[in-house]
């Protein structure tokens, strides 16, 4: 892989940017912006990596290859990377969300507009990440950015279309000026609450299609699985005030089928192991890296307890998973339970 992608037109817009968590995608969108030319600090909390990151100019750890742009400075000092930023892009996982956006709350400019790239939910009081920024940096413009989107296969610079979603119209119009490429495609959505819970939601659905494979399941199978996931997903959405018309775009369908269709997806691949009879303790440990499914799945389980959402997928995984139950006895339950309407939203629905 080369530092500069010969496809890509460079662009000036010069916008100071900060990406925070070192990870894979956390470092794929910092060397997207980096490659557009806008001046890029990648923060990890972990200095000795920061240093050898900048020091061998990638990320050996998480993107072995993947040369940083000129104008992409890998560095644990939280102050340098976020005091001057325009922008500032949260790319930790979910469990440690607010604790970074509360470390930059002293540090962050007045006026820089804030972005999560997170798929995942707080547990405690249901909370999602554009939430966390709001409710942590209130005043600030805040946007999400979520869809089909492995970091492996941007950072080897495949074509690749996004999704930025706000309800602020000059935060839109600058992600996409500092991100869009001739590989990485911006597309714009004012639900940012879809398209965020879009985002979090598949992760479940990804693990038990990598389940479901594991099983032996044919494409009759898999058709159905994902298509009754969108249902679950898009149902649960509007119930929390999303425009079930947001699942059917890249964020929603589009990163759905990516998912349950591809062992790329840390959460199919959990899916997969748990199928194969593995223990989730061991299959986490060996993934070394985040797999929000699993945490968001018990927080949606118990949402849709408590709010009388029909998520009968949720519900046989969470069985699976947290209470022992065998898969062929939940999904013969899943089979022969209530047979209900295909499309909902068309006047028909299970209440
Ligand atoms: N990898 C992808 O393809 C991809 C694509 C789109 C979105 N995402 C989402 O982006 C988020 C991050 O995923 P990732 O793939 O980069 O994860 P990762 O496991 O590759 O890396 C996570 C990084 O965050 C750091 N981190 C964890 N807790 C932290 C804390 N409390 N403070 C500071 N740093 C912390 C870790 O040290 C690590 O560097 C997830 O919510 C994921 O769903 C990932
Ligand atoms: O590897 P996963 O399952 O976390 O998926 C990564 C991204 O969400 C794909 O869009």
């Amino acid at each position: 892989m080369t530092e500069a992608n010969s496809s890509m037109s460079p662009k000036q817009s010069g916008k100071r940017i900060a990406v925070l968590g070192g990870g894979s995608f956390g470092t794929a969108i910092a060397n997207i912006c980096a490659l557009n030319n806008n001046p890029t600090y990648l923060w990890m909390r972990d200095a000795a990596r920061a240093a050898l990151c900048q020091q061998v100019r990638e990320n050996s750890h998480y993107v072995p290859g993947y040369k940083f742009a000129p104008s992409l400075i890998a560095t644990s000092d939280l102050r340098a990377a976020v005091v001057d930023a325009d922008i500032v892009f949260v790319s930790v996982p979910s469990s440690g969300f607010r604790e970074v956006v509360r470390l930059i709350q002293p540090l962050v400019r007045a006026d820089a507009l804030l972005v999560s790239t997170t798929k995942g939910i707080e547990g405690n009081g249901f909370t999602l990440m554009s939430e966390i920024l709001e409710q942590e940096l209130p005043q600030h413009p805040v946007g999400v950015l979520s869809g089909p989107n492995f970091a492996k296969e941007i950072v080897e610079q495949q074509q690749t279309g996004t999704v930025i979603a706000s309800d602020d119209a000059n935060l839109i119009k600058t992600i996409q000026a500092v991100l869009s490429s001739g590989n990485f495609r911006v597309y714009a959505n004012k639900d940012k609450r879809g398209v965020e819970l879009a985002g979090a939601l598949k992760n479940i659905y990804a693990i038990i299609s990598g389940m479901a494979t594991a099983l032996g399941a044919g494409s009759n199978t898999h058709a159905m699985l994902i298509t009754r996931s969108l249902a679950e997903m898009s149902r649960m959405g509007s119930k929390l005030g999303a425009n079930p018309m947001t699942f059917l775009g890249l964020a929603g369908v589009g990163d759905l089928i990516l998912t349950c269709t591809s062992d790329l997806s840390r959460n199919y691949r959990v899916g997969f192991a748990l199928g194969h009879g593995r223990a989730l303790d061991d299959i986490v440990t060996e993934l070394g890296q985040v797999a929000e499914g699993v945490n968001t799945l018990q927080v949606v389980a118990q949402k849709a307890k408590q709010m009388d959402v029909y998520m009968p997928l949720v519900k046989g995984l969470y069985a699976v998973i947290f209470n022992g139950l065998p898969i062929s006895e939940v999904a013969h339950k899943l089979m022969v339970g209530e047979q209900n309407y295909d499309v909902e939203f068309m006047g028909e629905s299970h209440d």
